[in-house]
């Protein structure tokens, strides 16, 4: 193998592991990603792969496109027909088939055998065609996807980790055939998307968030794992479901929950190191809170749901403030939803505009209300309220509707994080609308059908003022002969380049100052072309530069902080991880 390195790259196996294996990094031990298309690489499995084993695994199949000096070399004749046909044929043909569905969820289906199939030709057509297809693999889709995630089951994708496993969770981890992960992506399924408790079938949510890290952030698919744990579920219609796959029982809570995952976090270290990113993922706010506070400082842990969101709809207000001509600090933030996402973001804002305005954390937060289901967040209620909601808990009589809290608050900007759809009434925007030239309108909640109002809506009602974005998108809209394109807000376009960053500079633990980071990254890309069109960020089209940008940007805040162990830092962060990101292209095998 060294011999085959060096001839590469002209390094040997140590300069390579010690560039981007050790004290962390990008592993490309293979010598894959160095390969310019021209160089021939090796196949490497367990043994080389060839003939009919070669076929079935989805890393080094290529279909028709082996030529016929691999197909000599590797026994492929006879198992292919005669034509020889390129990688760009391939994803010509593909794409053809995808869009004569007309149902999404066989679109879904069909890329999810193509994953398991040509692992190469799946990350290749969805790069090329993120716009079209990240609704596909991601929101809105995937939503659907796990709902009835038991009946279109056909190959297990991800680690499943039960109850049945207490105790014996490190040997399960081993089973996985990858050794060198280097991102987790876990949920319970208890919260997946807007649509509630999935419990086992919301394995679908990992799998595609990591299909993103690879596609948009260009994580190694090797290196990615994801992970289920099932601790049962209390959603009834699944337990009745014949086809459901998880155990038929009800959650386990308390102490019997904690061990169980105080075991998979053990067992996650030890298994994979210090090193190894854990991303948590639509757990129900009651643990994913607690979890994050108790994980953050033993281990590289982020909630996505908590703090990626957070960084993503920071960077959208940043950018939607310059339309709107007006300082952070001057708005005032209403959200309909406080748990999860709704905190999270309400925090980060509250923290960023603390830090420009040099004031204290607590006095942001007085520009920032909230309301849950049982309305307005208001010092009344701090007796009951959970722990996350208590710092939005201001002076103010108790309000009941969200109308009301809109006409009352006179927000600027409108956010929706309550997994409820059509809550954004026609009343609510034309009363934003009322109160602002240009009301900031983020309908956040997924999947679509959960979605607190549509772009259409949001133009119409407003008549054309808004300035929205969606967590799954909506197609262009027009008002009045004039066209509009609404954005779509959502965490993706933080944590494949978030976690990108943190991998590649070796980073331990994951801090608030690296979500601001990640987020001004993100802000910073959006240019006045996107603002001409009402665009408060950068089309997904661009995403692995973006993902290269924000991954550069929150490395050099954890060198600046010390958290990065990869040493020393590469001068040109950007180009380094440019160098260190995937690309599906086909290999020449030798
Ligand atoms: N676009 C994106 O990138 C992201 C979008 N999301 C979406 O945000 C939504 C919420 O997620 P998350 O914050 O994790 O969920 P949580 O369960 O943590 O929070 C939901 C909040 O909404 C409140 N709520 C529920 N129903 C209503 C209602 N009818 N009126 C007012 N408030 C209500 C709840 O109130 P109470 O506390 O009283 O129960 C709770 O505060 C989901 O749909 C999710 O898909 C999440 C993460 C990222
Ligand atoms: C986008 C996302 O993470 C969610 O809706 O939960
Ligand atoms: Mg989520």
């Amino acid at each position: 193998m060294e011999s085959t390195l060096k001839e590469l790259s002209g390094e040997s196996v140590l300069d390579l592991v010690d560039k981007c294996g050790i004290g962390g990094g990008v592993r490309d031990i293979y010598g894959e990603d160095r390969a310019t298309e021209d160089q021939p690489i090796t196949p490497w499995a367990i043994s080389v792969a060839s003939g009919y084993s070669m076929l079935r695994d989805p890393r080094h199949n290529k279909g028709l496109a082996f030529s016929e000096k691999e197909r000599d070399a590797h026994y492929l004749k006879g198992l292919l027909p005669p034509a020889v046909i390129s990688q760009e044929l391939q994803e010509k043909r593909l794409l053809q088939i995808l869009r004569q569905y007309t149902v999404p969820l066989h679109k879904y289906m069909a890329m999810m055998d193509l994953q398991e199939r040509n692992e190469r030709l799946f990350y290749k057509l969805l790069i090329d065609n993120v716009e079209e297809l990240l609704p596909v693999v991601y929101t809105p889709v995937v939503g659907e996807a796990c709902q009835k995630y038991g009946s279109i089951f056909r190959r297990p994708q991800g680690l499943y980790i039960s109850l049945k496993e207490k105790g014996r969770i490190l040997e399960v981890l081993r089973n996985w055939p990858e050794k060198a992960i280097q991102v987790i992506v876990v949920t319970d399924g208890e919260r997946i998307l807007g649509l509630g408790d999935l419990g086992c079938q919301g394995m679908g949510i990992p799998v595609g968030k990591l299909s993103l890290y690879t596609g948009l952030g260009g994580v190694r698919p090797s290196a990615c794992l994801p992970i289920t744990i099932d601790v049962g579920t209390n959603n009834k219609k699944l337990l009745d479901d014949e086809f459901y796959i998880g155990l038929r029982q009800n959650r386990a809570t308390g102490q019997e929950y904690a061990e169980l995952l105080e075991e998979f976090m053990t067992a996650v270290k030890q298994n994979y190191g210090e090193k190894i990113l854990i991303q948590f993922e639509d757990f129900a706010n009651h643990n994913a809170f607690d979890l994050l506070a108790k994980y953050r400082t033993t281990h590289l842990v982020f909630n996505d749901d908590i703090q990626g969101t957070a960084a993503v709809v920071l960077a959208g207000v940043v950018s939607a403030s310059k339309l709107m001509e007006r300082d952070l600090a001057d708005h005032t933030f209403l959200f309909l939803g406080a748990g999860e996402a709704g905190t999270g973001i309400a925090e980060l804002i509250a923290l960023e505009i603390s830090k420009r305005a040099k004031t204290p954390v607590e006095e942001a937060r007085k520009k920032i209300w909230l309301v849950d289901s049982k309305g307005l967040i208001v010092s009344s209620r701090k007796e009951s309220l959970q722990h996350f909601k208590l710092p939005w808990a201001h002076e103010h009589e108790q309000v009941r509707e969200l109308l009301d809290a809109v006409k009352e608050i006179k927000p600027s900007v409108l956010i929706g994080t309550s997994g409820v759809g059509r809550t954004f009434t026609k009343e609510v925007v034309e009363a934003m609308a009322a109160n602002n030239e240009k009301p900031l309108i983020l309908a956040l909640s997924n999947p679509t059908s959960q979605s607190e109002c549509t772009a259409e809506e949001a133009y119409t009602w407003s008549e054309g003022r808004a300035i929205f974005a969606s967590g799954s998108p909506f197609p262009p809209v027009e008002y009045k002969g004039k066209p509009y394109v609404s954005g779509q807000s959502n965490n993706a376009y933080i944590f494949p380049g978030f976690g990108l960053g943190l991998i590649m500079s070796g980073t331990i633990r994951v801090h608030d100052d690296l979500l601001l980071a990640a987020s001004e990254a993100l802000a910073a890309q959006a240019t006045e072309e996107n603002y001409a069109k009402g665009l408060i960020y950068p089309p997904f089209s661009g995403i692995r530069k973006i993902s290269a940008q924000i991954a550069a940007t929150v490395a050099a805040k954890a060198y600046e902080l010390g958290l990065a162990t990869r040493l020393p830092r590469p001068k040109d962060l950007v180009e380094f991880a440019h160098s260190c990101m995937y690309t599906p292209m086909y290999r020449n095998y030798r």
